[in-house]
């Protein structure tokens, strides 16, 4: 790894709130506003580097050292489940993950008489351990998206997926059963990385801190 700090940021909805607080600690990178398809951008003055890369990519970069840090939902966190050192809550980013199937499905239905049930979901892993956990045996159906509409054309009646304004699940007629877990964005930094560059990331972490508040700090 170079003296660069390499930073892995996710291109979709969490790209523009990761680089406003960075830009709040001084961090800033003006190849960025270029307006082109680059997926590595550099600020070499300030020794960074950004990685522009799918959201669900974001811990396997950080795992393998090719970023240094990696900024991610919790959801993707949980269901990778991967051995990454996780010392801040940047507190943007909220919505949660819920278990939800359609309104009038929920008007006859009893959660907890639930034995066996078909789910499609994004995140197989965290709903086989929800249920499992309840004693609830679960056939997972994955999909990669829209999942929502597995209930509306037969292929499942439960869902579990992220919930923000609740607008999707009421759009397509589903209410919510249950919450799994509430769902902020993380700070996520390579083992490796934080003893060879320990001062630097120190120093970063430090000034999210200080600007989001003691209650971003995770206790390891
Ligand atoms: N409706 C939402 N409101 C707020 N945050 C959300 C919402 N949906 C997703 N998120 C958060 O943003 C993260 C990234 O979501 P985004 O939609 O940008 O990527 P994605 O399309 O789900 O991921 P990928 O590109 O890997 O398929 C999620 O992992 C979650 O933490
Ligand atoms: O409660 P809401 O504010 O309506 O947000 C919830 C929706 O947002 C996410 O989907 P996304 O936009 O990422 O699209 P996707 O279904 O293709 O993943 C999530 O999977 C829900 O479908």
């Amino acid at each position: 790894m170079s003296d660069f700090i390499t930073f892995a940021l996710p291109k979709g909805r969490i790209m523009q709130d990761s680089m406003a607080l960075f830009g709040q600690i001084g961090i800033t990178c003006p190849e960025m506003d270029g307006g082109n398809r680059k997926l590595v951008f550099e600020n070499a003055a300030d020794g960074y580097r950004f990685m522009a890369v799918r959201a669900t990519d974001v811990p396997t970069y950080v795992e393998y050292g090719c970023a240094d840090i990696g900024v991610v939902g919790k959801d993707t966190l949980l269901e990778q489940n991967k051995d990454l050192y996780e010392p801040l809550d940047l507190k943007f980013g909220y919505c949660r993950l819920v278990v939800a199937e359609p309104k009038a499905l929920r008007q006859n239905d009893d959660p907890g008489s639930w034995s066996n049930i078909r789910v499609a979901t994004k995140y197989p892993n965290v709903t086989e351990r929800y249920f499992a956990a309840k004693g609830i045996q679960v056939e997972l159906i994955k999909l990669y998206g829209s999942i929502e509409l597995a209930p509306l054309v037969g292929l499942s009646e439960r869902i579990v997926d992220l919930v923000s304004t609740g607008a999707t699940l009421r759009d397509n007629g589903m209410v919510e059963v249950e919450t799994i877990a509430e769902i902020t964005t993380r700070l996520i930094v390579n083992r490796a990385s934080l003893k060879t560059k320990h001062a630097r990331i120190r120093r970063i972490i430090d000034a999210l801190e200080g600007v989001i508040g003691d209650e971003a700090r995770i206790s390891p």
